[in-house]
């Protein structure tokens, strides 16, 4: 698959590793073609990273006026809503880096999920202008149930072989999620999973290490020649066989 680990002790360590890849990431892409694409992660996990990254402590931080911002995912919920990964970063981040409304690209979650999945896909395909549409940077979770961005174990998106974003019902939850397929995200300069805690390591080693079935390990659909970055704490790597 490609998997480059990144095991820290601690889950500050994990938050400051990562924080360092996604600055070097950005520095890196602005000096190449005077921007950075990043789609960030929601959910409960990345919450401490943005945190971190707004920190006027930080070191080498990135011309944040060259920073766009995408959401690989989103609840089908208003921007208001506790919920929604577009508050959870605009609270945690933007508000902190004064980052202005024009970098900022979320789900429009008003419009039905389908209506919003497309109006995100052609939000993104206008931002890249119709060429390929490759972010520098990819942020993603990983769920218990092993799915990152919204896919979700045993729901259609997991045989999407479009570069797009789709709509996917999750009927346990009887909620619409809003995400991009697979091939989106492999499609990538830089693909970074932050996993941490006890509670993730049957995940991870569902994920990486048992046998191909994207059914049920939905993450193992993400995966790229050049590797995906895991940072992980010791705690979630505690299942893996091969460290
Ligand atoms: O990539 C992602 O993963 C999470 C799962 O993370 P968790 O920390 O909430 O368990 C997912 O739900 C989230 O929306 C997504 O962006």
């Amino acid at each position: 698959m490609g998997v480059k680990l990144n095991i820290s002790a601690t889950e500050a360590e994990v938050l400051d590793n990562l924080a360092g890849f996604f600055i070097k990431a950005g520095n890196e892409a602005i000096a190449d073609h005077g921007r950075f694409s990043v789609s960030l992660s929601g959910g409960s996990s990345p919450k401490k990273l943005y945190e971190l990254l707004a920190s006027p402590a930080y070191k080498d931080q990135p011309d944040w006026s060259k920073v766009d911002f995408f959401f690989g995912d989103e609840r089908n919920v208003k921007h208001t809503d506790k919920d929604s990964n577009y508050l959870m970063a605009k609270t945690a981040m933007f508000d902190a880096l004064h980052i202005d409304g024009k970098q900022v690209f979320p789900v429009d979650t008003s419009y039905s999920p389908a209506g919003a999945a497309k109006a995100y896909a052609d939000t993104i395909n206008g931002y890249f202008e119709g060429k390929p549409v490759v972010f520098d940077l990819v942020l993603l979770g990983l769920g218990d149930n092993s799915h990152t961005a919204s896919l979700f174990p045993h729901t259609p998106i997991l045989h999407d072989d479009t570069v797009s974003v789709k709509e996917v019902w999750l009927e346990d939850q009887q909620v619409y999620r809003i995400s991009m397929t697979a091939p989106m995200i492999n499609a990538a300069k830089h693909i970074a999973f932050l996993v941490y805690g006890e509670g993730k390591a049957i995940a991870v080693h569902h994920v990486l290490e048992d046998a191909a079935d994207i059914e049920e390990y939905p993450a193992q659909l993400i995966r790229k020649d050049g590797g995906v970055q895991w940072f992980l704490d010791t705690a979630a790597a505690s299942k893996l066989e091969n460290k």
